[in-house]
């Protein structure tokens, strides 16, 4: 079996997230969920929620569906690097995504969300993609809907055609000749942490003439809108932005809009990838402002470093969930 699924970005002007339609249950509830390869539980706003939680997203029912079981007893409570956080109790029903059907997928019914998920009004819940080692259901954890589909999947991988400010792919169980130029770069895949985490062969500010070939341990995760990377790698791309300082009530690095910016190319091995400055040029820091917060960010905090959707978009990306898994970047 194959699928095939849109990543549609949840607002015109920034790709803060992409979201992805699924159907859950029986007759199918269809709601837009964040395909997210940074986290392993499959969690849904849903009828068990306050509704002052609920922001004109779309709920999952289960009392509206035939195929739904309670799994008695279970519960899940998550929070994510950016403190948004939820947790609830689980069902099992029929997920379906892009073609694809898994039986008895265990949904995770959200009775509280943070803040930042209630004012996030076109994300209706998350669909994990990470190692089902992370997923925070007990006593017993649960299996990401790709484990559970892997073995019934022509291969055991999904890839990630996102872009900027339009609707990208994510296709499971096949890799689509069209969607890449060239060959696929793979490198090796740490599976233990739980997360896609690889390591980068370098990066050069601009185009790759002054490549700095130093390692860059870091997870691919499409569930993060910026990249984080380390302090020097930072300080070296915003040495060259008139105007860029490292704001602290701004959270990050902000330069004056209309400041001309340096592409940003990162090496997989031997291939190189260059992030245009239009994705790094994010976003103003509040609507209408003049000055723009940076699409490359520190990790200094993090203790881990992420490519998040702003270096993913200019990529076609593979997860190859195989044995050992590994990561595939192509040029698009
Ligand atoms: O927390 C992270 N990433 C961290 C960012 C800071 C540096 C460490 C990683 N990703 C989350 C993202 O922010 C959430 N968000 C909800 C509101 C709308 C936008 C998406 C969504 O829920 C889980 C995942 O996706």
């Amino acid at each position: 079996a194959t699928g095939s699924a849109p990543a549609v970005p949840i607002d015109e002007r920034f790709d803060i997230a992409y979201v992805t339609p699924v159907t859950i249950g029986t007759p199918p509830q269809t709601l837009m969920l964040d395909f997210d390869t940074g986290s392993s539980d499959l969690w849904v706003f849903s009828s068990h929620m306050p509704p002052f939680q609920v922001r004109g997203q779309e709920i999952y029912t289960p009392d509206e569906s035939s195929t739904a079981r309670l799994l008695e007893g279970h519960t899940w409570s998550i929070m994510y690097g950016d403190g948004s956080a939820s947790r609830g109790n689980v069902y099992v029903d029929t997920f379906a995504v892009g073609g694809l059907t898994v039986l008895n997928q265990a949904v995770q019914t959200a009775q509280q969300v943070s803040a930042s998920f209630t004012s996030a009004t076109n994300i209706d819940g998350l669909v994990g993609l990470g190692f089902s080692t992370l997923n925070t259901v007990r006593p017993e954890s649960q299996l990401t809907f790709f484990d559970n589909a892997k073995a019934s999947l022509d291969n055991p991988v999904f890839t990630a055609d996102l872009k900027y400010m339009a609707a990208g792919t994510y296709d499971f169980g096949f890799i689509d000749r069209a969607k890449y130029t060239g060959e696929i770069t793979y490198v090796p895949i740490d599976p233990d942490p739980g997360y896609w985490i690889f390591t980068s062969s370098g990066y050069a500010v601009g185009a790759s003439s002054n490549f700095s070939a130093t390692p860059i341990i870091g997870i691919a995760d499409t569930g993060t809108s910026l990249v984080y990377l380390p302090t020097a790698v930072l300080t070296a791309y915003y040495r060259q932005v008139q105007g860029a300082t490292n704001s602290r009530s701004y959270g990050g690095y902000v330069f004056p809009c209309d400041s001309a910016l340096p592409s940003f190319t990162f090496g997989v091995g031997e291939e190189r990838f260059t992030i245009p400055a239009s994705y790094i040029r994010y976003a103003p820091v509040t609507e209408g402002s003049a000055t723009c917060f940076g699409g490359l960010q520190s990790s200094s905090e993090l203790g881990i470093n992420i490519w998040g959707d702003v270096a993913l978009k200019a990529a076609f990306v593979v997860f190859d969930s195989r044995s050992p898994p590994r990561i595939g970047w192509a040029k698009k």
